[in-house]
């Protein structure tokens, strides 16, 4: 879609920055304008090849004079770029996609055909097999974003510590029946003895009384305590159902859960080995299970800077009743969140999870973190090769609240239907992203100011106004250069209508913007010379024949304090392209 010709627009009105907010220190900040006659109100129609730009910065600066050519061109991924060649700029899926990797889905064949089915992060979750399968698995990923031009980041979550049943005598499930009293012990046994189970932590009874309810899996079937006898308990079955391998135990009173999680520590011995391992194999992120506040997520992050690793980015899972009560500083302190929708049902109701995901949704966006809906989104398809007509709604509505990323568990990991299910998140998502355009439901957030220092404030601003402007003006494509993803991730953070193409030399900025909604990143060499960055970028695209005469884009560019551009500053141009 092309401006050419395009809505006659008063360009002034769009390029406002609010600085309400900005500790205004520094005098000579200020919003310079430079259209065609230089210096001069830029007023009327944007046609093919009138440029306008927007500066901000603390004082104008100077141009550089050293036109450096730019030192090396960037790829696109091939996914990327197939999409984009077959969708053009607005058909680009923005909803990231995630996939637990397991037994059936672990050939590099099968791998491949994730990535190619648009997988952006795939998850291996630490709860199961061993550590030679998952290095196995890494390794496997890596070689394939080398030699196939795939861009896939790793994911490694932990197993962390939960009350779960390691033994019920049996390898897959056993039959629950009303009335039948089963003994609840940390003992191992051997073999099989009728009605026993084992929990995997000895202190799994500690505070547990007479009367209380022990409830399987969030619902799967319910118990009353009847007798405590030391630390094992005999329970009655009130509510018939099935115990599964790894079955989740939680206890309420007076319909209340009682909160226990607090024994146990968030990262365990075998946790820290599992880091040890994921830093090691340099995998992107690193996802916390059952985290409970945000000290333990700081603990780790700065764990990570002292072993070099700063740029693993930690992801908070919400999957606890005391992760929701300290919802907003553990989403500070993280770099991103998931919601783990299957262990939040064990400690919630569930008829609180689809409010509680909105919320969550919410705050990730008000904080600028990327979020991620999981667990059971397709579940049926672990069998079947279509999804319920449930589990569509499902997806369509995270997606309409606008959450980064969806992930896919045992429909991936286990599932028949593994790349069919993705399929489904696909198509399922563009749909919803499509139909949100059309309604035009996309009003820009009431935004809390994030910003503290002046430049965090200018960038943040200029993202907002920038995503305004290219949303009125419907370019078809949003441009940023950016070290850190800072850039990328505010202009994510508005969900602007075109695709944002994010241009870093930082390999692990690339992997990291991969959980962004809206965000294709590509790793290029970037210069100090802004321009030149911007017009080689604009010519690989170009010869590649994926923009055509008459496209335009939006360019958000930062430029860093160099020796011939003293002054960092931002900008925001309109190109079209010629
Ligand atoms: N690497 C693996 N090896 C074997 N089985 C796996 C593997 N990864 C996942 N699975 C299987 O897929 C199912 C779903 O996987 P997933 O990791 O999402 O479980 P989950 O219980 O929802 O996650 P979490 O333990 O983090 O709460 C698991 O129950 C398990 O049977
Ligand atoms: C993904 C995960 O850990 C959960 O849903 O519990
Ligand atoms: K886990
Ligand atoms: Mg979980």
């Amino acid at each position: 879609m092309a401006v050419s010709g395009g809505p006659s627009v008063t360009m002034s009105r769009h390029f406002v920055v609010d600085t309400q907010n900005v500790n205004l220190e520094n005098p000579i900040f200020g919003v310079r304008i430079v259209g065609p006659s230089s210096g001069r109100k830029l007023k009327g129609k944007v046609g093919t090849g009138v440029r306008a730009v927007v500066q901000v910065g603390f004082e104008e600066s100077k141009r550089s004079r050293n036109l450096k050519g730019l030192e090396g061109t960037f790829k696109f991924d091939v996914v990327s770029e197939r999409e984009l060649r077959e969708k053009g700029f607005l058909g680009m899926t923005k909803t990231k996609l995630v996939c637990t990797i397991g037994p059936a889905c672990c050939s590099s064949e099968d791998l491949e055909k994730l990535a190619l089915g648009g997988m952006n992060v795939a998850r291996l979750n630490m709860c199961h097999n061993t550590r030679e399968w998952h290095r196995d698995v890494i390794r496997k990923i890596k070689r394939l974003n080398e030699e196939n031009g795939f861009c896939v980041s790793v994911m490694i979550d932990t197993e962390g510590s939960q009350i779960h049943v390691v033994d019920h005598g049996a390898p897959s499930s056993v039959k629950i029946e009303e009335g039948s009293v089963w003994l609840f012990t940390a003992e191992k046994f051997d073999g099989s003895r009728p009605f026993t189970v084992q929990a995997n932590y000895e202190g799994f009874s500690e505070g547990i009384k007479v009367g209380d309810e022990l409830v399987i899996d969030g619902g799967m079937a319910c118990f009353e305590v009847i007798e405590k006898i030391g630390s094992d308990l005999r329970c009655k079955c009130t509510d018939p159902g099935l115990f599964l391998p790894r079955a989740k135990l939680s206890f309420w009173r007076d319909g209340k859960l009682v909160e226990r999680n607090n024994e146990l520590p968030t990262l365990s011995t075998k946790d820290w080995a599992d880091i040890e391992f994921g830093i090691s194999e340099g995998v992107d992120f690193i996802a916390m299970s059952f985290v409970n506040d945000a000290d333990s997520v700081g603990h780790l992050k700065n764990y990570l800077s002292t072993k070099s690793a700063k740029s693993i980015r930690v992801l908070a899972k919400i999957e606890s009743l005391e992760s929701l009560q300290k919802l907003e500083e553990i989403v500070e302190t993280s770099d991103g969140i998931m919601i783990a929708r299957g262990d939040l049902g064990v400690e919630i109701p569930l008829e609180q999870i689809p409010a509680v995901q909105e919320e969550i949704i919410y705050v990730c966006r008000q904080l600028n973190k990327p979020v991620i809906v999981a667990s059971q989104l397709l579940e049926s398809m672990v069998e079947y090769p279509t999804p319920t007509r449930a589990e569509v709604a499902d997806i369509s509505e995270a997606v309409r609240q606008y959450a980064d990323a969806l992930m896919l568990s045992g429909e991936s990991a286990i599932g028949l239907h593994g790349l069919k299910a993705l399929a489904v998140l696909q198509m399922a998502s563009s749909r919803m992203e499509s139909w949100s355009r059309e309604e035009s439901q996309q009003q820009l957030l009431k935004q809390r100011q994030l910003g503290v220092s002046l430049p965090d404030c200018i960038a943040e601003q200029i993202c907002n106004s920038a995503v305004e402007i290219a949303n009125n003006l419907a370019v078809d494509a949003i441009f940023v250069y950016t070290k850190h993803g800072h850039m990328a991730s505010f202009l994510s953070r508005n969900r602007p209508n075109p695709p944002i193409f994010a241009f870093t030399g930082e390999e692990s900025t690339q992997m990291a913007l991969n959980l962004q909604w809206g965000v294709t990143p590509l790793l290029v060499d970037l210069t100090d010379n802004m321009e030149a960055n911007i017009s080689a970028t604009v010519d690989v695209i170009k010869s590649k024949g994926l923009m055509k005469k008459g496209d335009s884009v939006l360019v958000v560019s930062d430029v860093i304090p160099t020796r011939d551009t003293p002054m960092a500053f931002q900008a925001i141009q309109v190109k079209t392209i010629h």
